[in-house]
């Protein structure tokens, strides 16, 4: 995959070299306290968390619980209050664009072109390879679109151009903060199997924010279930489904299974979310 895949070499001369997958993610004893106007507000606490490297994690909890703050910290966005985030054994200490990240609202330039945010990554670090911004557009589908401007692309459209920006920085890690949750189902569903594609092809680690749970296991290796806030593993579900999975796989009784459990654990969370809130 990457320029910076590592690449390592048996001593035996004949031996074939073999790349050591990267993009695994340590989350060490996070904990991240906000303070607005002096009042703590306790995200996450204390929370342990081992992703694989290549690993598809689906990350589920209550809304307000602190997914996108794990995620800001992964990204190098926020500094943790304790505790540490490691990749592939280096502890992050901000932003770094082989941690590419997606948001519900694309974060692309309204005044560059398709293929302009596509190239800006690369051309702010080593320069530009031709034709490399084309062929990821052209494999997200935007062949011909290369010169509009975003506000002339539709909502879908939009997120595979941003889908092909971060591609074009080819990260280790991807980043994904509930990225088609704007979407209608059709589209939604075209971007998860394109998202599946370019996961499978490249061996990047995700980690998806989404509170789709049918999503959530459609997609992932493991879905992550938090707790309310402040934030803490609840529980890990093991997606113990084939490969590839089609979208009939959620007719299938161990779907229904997997999907039962994790939203049961989901349901007691939110419950204990809101009786806070009223407690409050
Ligand atoms: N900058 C901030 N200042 C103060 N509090 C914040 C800040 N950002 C987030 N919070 C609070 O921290 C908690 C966790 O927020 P976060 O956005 O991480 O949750 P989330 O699980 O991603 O939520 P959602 O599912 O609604 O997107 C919430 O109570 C939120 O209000």
């Amino acid at each position: 995959m990457s320029n910076q895949t590592r690449t390592t070499h048996d001593s035996t001369a004949d031996a074939e070299p073999t790349t050591e997958a990267t993009g695994a993610i340590d989350i060490d004893h996070l904990t991240k306290v906000y303070d607005p106007e002096g009042e703590d507000v306790l995200a996450v606490d204390d929370m342990d968390l081992h992703i694989e490297a290549e690993e598809f994690v689906a990350l589920l909890g209550p809304s307000g619980c602190g997914k996108s703050t794990v995620m800001d910290c992964i990204a190098g966005y926020l500094d943790p209050t304790e505790g540490d985030v490691v990749v592939d054994g280096d502890r992050v200490s901000g932003p770094d664009p082989k941690r590419g990240v997606v948001f519900q609202e694309n974060r692309l330039f309204p005044w560059k072109t398709v293929q302009e945010n596509v190239e800006f990554g690369p051309q702010m670090r080593n320069g530009v390879e031709e034709g490399r911004a084309r062929s990821i557009l052209d494999e997200m589908g935007l062949d011909g679109f290369e010169d509009a401007y975003p506000s002339g692309l539709s909502g879908g459209m939009q997120q595979r151009a941003e889908l092909a920006r971060l591609l074009a920085n080819d990260p280790d890690i991807m980043l994904m903060d509930e990225p088609f949750s704007a979407l209608d189902a059709l589209t939604k569903e075209i971007m998860q199997k394109k998202l599946i594609e370019v996961w499978e092809r490249d061996n990047r680690t995700v980690l998806f924010i989404t509170h789709d749970v049918e999503e959530a296991i459609l997609l992932a290796d493991r879905v992550v279930v938090m707790t309310a806030r402040p934030g803490q593993v609840k529980e890990v579900i093991d997606v113990d489904l084939d490969r590839p999975r089609d979208p009939e796989v959620v007719t299938t009784e161990r779907f229904t299974e997997l999907r039962e459990r994790a939203l049961s654990v989901i349901r007691e969370e939110a419950q204990r979310a809101l009786e806070q809130e009223e407690s409050a």
